[in-house]
């Protein structure tokens, strides 16, 4: 199987202080994995590692290949990001932040192509966030704002999509919208790695990274009972999976 992602030995230490121990995780091409575990676990410094935005030690690899073997352009085509709580550009349309996705694919100081303006305009109705193409991005709501967030990582059109907390104040028919999304991209042969903090939500994956203390305490798939022992374990038993229909709910004890 292909991987898309992979970590060997990675560390991480943020402040002096180590919070990511020596992970070795390979992540495969064509699948949703999603990252969870408790508040400070090290799950977002993961995905920044993976996604080549911080200094580690050890090696991570995009699709075959180590982060230093791509160049800047091609890994920014290959490879988008959507942060947590991501800040800046509030006084940029919602249209111009939706094109900063297409800023690999433009040459340099080029006006942007009629690719780069369909890509936008699909990626902007694919989260209905085209009716407000216009409007700042400092006067959207926190749901409204994480949709125009999520049509640029979108409008990259990137085989890797890696997304932190990515249904942030989506209100429920948002984050099923958002469930349908991530189907779709991975049935076109996409892949994602999304953290979440929504276990219910997490659960649909084809598998799930547990992630405690800076460590992967477990990978599996998401239907497999060891994942929801180990999900169980890693939030104290706190709380329980039960199947319901056709899904895996979580409930607190
Ligand atoms: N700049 C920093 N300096 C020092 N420690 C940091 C810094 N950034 C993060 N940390 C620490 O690193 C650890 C991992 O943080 P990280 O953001 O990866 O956790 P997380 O699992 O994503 O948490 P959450 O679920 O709360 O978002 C935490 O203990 C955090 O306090």
């Amino acid at each position: 199987m292909i991987q898309a992602l992979q970590a060997k030995g990675i560390g991480v230490s943020l402040g002096g202080v180590e919070v990511l121990h020596a992970v070795d995780l390979n992540l495969p091409a064509g699948r949703w994995t999603s990252v969870v575990g408790p508040n400070g676990a090290g799950k977002s410094t993961l995905l920044k590692a993976l996604a080549g935005l911080l200094p580690h030690s050890g090696q991570a690899e995009l699709l075959g290949r180590p982060f230093s073997a791509w160049r800047g352009r091609e890994r920014a085509r290959a490879l988008a990001w959507l942060g947590q709580g991501e800040t800046g550009a509030e006084d940029l349309s919602v249209w111009d932040v939706a094109m900063l996705g297409r800023l690999p694919h433009q040459p340099w100081l080029a006006p942007p192509s009629d690719a780069d303006r369909a890509a936008v305009e699909q990626a902007l109705r694919a989260t209905q966030a085209w009716d407000w193409r216009e409007r700042a991005l400092g006067a959207l709501s926190g749901g409204e704002r994480q949709r125009v967030l999520l049509a640029r990582l979108l409008a990259v059109n990137a085989d890797v999509l890696l997304m932190d907390e990515p249904l942030a104040n989506l209100d429920p028919p948002h984050q099923a919208d958002w469930l349908q999304l991530v189907r779709d991209l991975v049935a076109q042969g996409k892949t994602v790695v999304s953290v979440l903090h929504e276990i219910g939500v997490a659960l649909h994956a084809d598998q799930m990274v547990i992630v405690a203390g800076g460590r992967v305490r477990h990978q599996g798939a998401c239907d497999d009972s060891a994942t929801h022992r180990a999900l169980e374990a890693v939030f104290d038993h706190r709380i329980a999976i039960h199947p319901l229909g056709e899904q895996w709910v979580a409930l607190p004890r």
